[in-house]
């Protein structure tokens, strides 16, 4: 999308147009085809909401339950959504279907299993109801794409035969309340802040797919992957969540600490990528095919500082 094509969006914004504004606030939140300019998006998306268009008010629903642009405040969060299932709007309603009525206890975490102390591996029985695994494999379906490891030698990231599955990212400007709710709960678990987390990540192993065994934190050792470490951080933690279980094969394999999991559908695993601030070799770990079904896996990073929007 060119300049003017910008130029033109902000014009029928800035003359009130409900529509344009929403559109225009989501691309300058994340730099989409805009500038990256988050306040003056935020603003834009508030306007469109108070017109009540009903993507603004979703969105709205996301920066509040965020706290950009706004007080952070999981009540008017899910006012806002709820304003958008009045209209009848189906994204919203299926939100409001699978969150309840109210915020309840969203935000309480079940019990964690400790497994090992170093590296630092858990696991979580029915961390996600069935209802929140339905919606956002339903969300991530549509937008399947070949998925991507990053690249040692060029930079960059690229498809790989280490990664054959294929998968989608999320950025914020397409997260939704169901979302936000697993991402606060993520950060309660591991006691690390949301601003911390990279988008989510959905992946979708078909049968002889796999993540071949691989590292999550980011090698120090690489010359390309040196900025990174220095302006995003290093990947302290990984959060799976398992989407669904009626397939074999398919579980996550740990060599190095001869162990492995494979969770019923809503089950998460945590593990920590460093040990005593160390990239840890022991969590070498893989997606092992599927061998029949499909595998669909909720994935998380988490940085070891704020990571920009997008
Ligand atoms: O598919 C799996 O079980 C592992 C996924 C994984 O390693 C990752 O998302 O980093
Ligand atoms: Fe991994």
């Amino acid at each position: 999308m060119s300049g003017s094509d910008v130029t033109s969006l902000q014009q029928r914004a800035n003359a009130g147009d409900a529509r344009a504004q929403y559109e225009l606030g989501a691309r300058l939140l994340v730099g989409r085809n805009a500038p990256f300019a988050p306040q003056d998006g935020a603003r834009f998306v508030e306007a469109s909401a108070r017109q009540q268009d009903a993507d603004a008010l979703q969105l709205s629903a996301v920066l509040a339950a965020l706290g950009i642009g706004r007080a952070q405040d999981w009540r008017e969060a899910f006012d806002l959504l709820r304003r958008a299932a009045e209209q009848g709007d189906e994204r919203a309603l299926g939100q409001v279907a699978v969150i309840g009525d109210g915020f309840g206890n969203q935000l309480a975490i079940p019990e964690q299993f400790i497994h090992f102390e170093a590296p630092r591996v858990a696991t979580a029985e029915s961390f996600l109801s069935e209802t929140a695994c339905a919606w956002i494999m339903g969300r991530a379906r549509p937008h399947l794409d070949a998925a991507r490891i990053k690249n040692a030698e060029a930079g960059g990231a690229n498809v790989h035969a280490v990664r054959t599955n294929t998968g989608m990212g999320f950025s914020l400007i397409d997260t939704d309340l169901v979302l936000q709710v697993v991402h606060a709960r993520i950060a309660a678990a591991i006691g690390q802040p949301v601003a911390n987390q990279e988008p989510t990540n959905i992946l979708h192993y078909t049968p002889g797919q796999e993540y071949r065994p691989h590292y999550d934190f980011i090698d120090p050792g690489v010359v390309h992957f040196a900025r990174e470490l220095q302006t995003v951080g290093q990947r302290t933690v990984t959060f799976l969540i398992y989407l669904n279980d009626d397939y074999e094969g398919g579980a996550t394999t740990f060599p190095r600490l001869d162990w492995s999991f494979k969770g019923k559908t809503g089950d998460a695993l945590a593990f920590w990528n460093l040990t005593e601030g160390h990239p840890d070799t022991r969590t070498l770990h893989a997606g092992t095919p599927t061998t029949n079904g499909v595998k669909w896996l909720f994935s998380k990073w988490v940085r070891d500082r704020p990571v920009p929007l997008i």
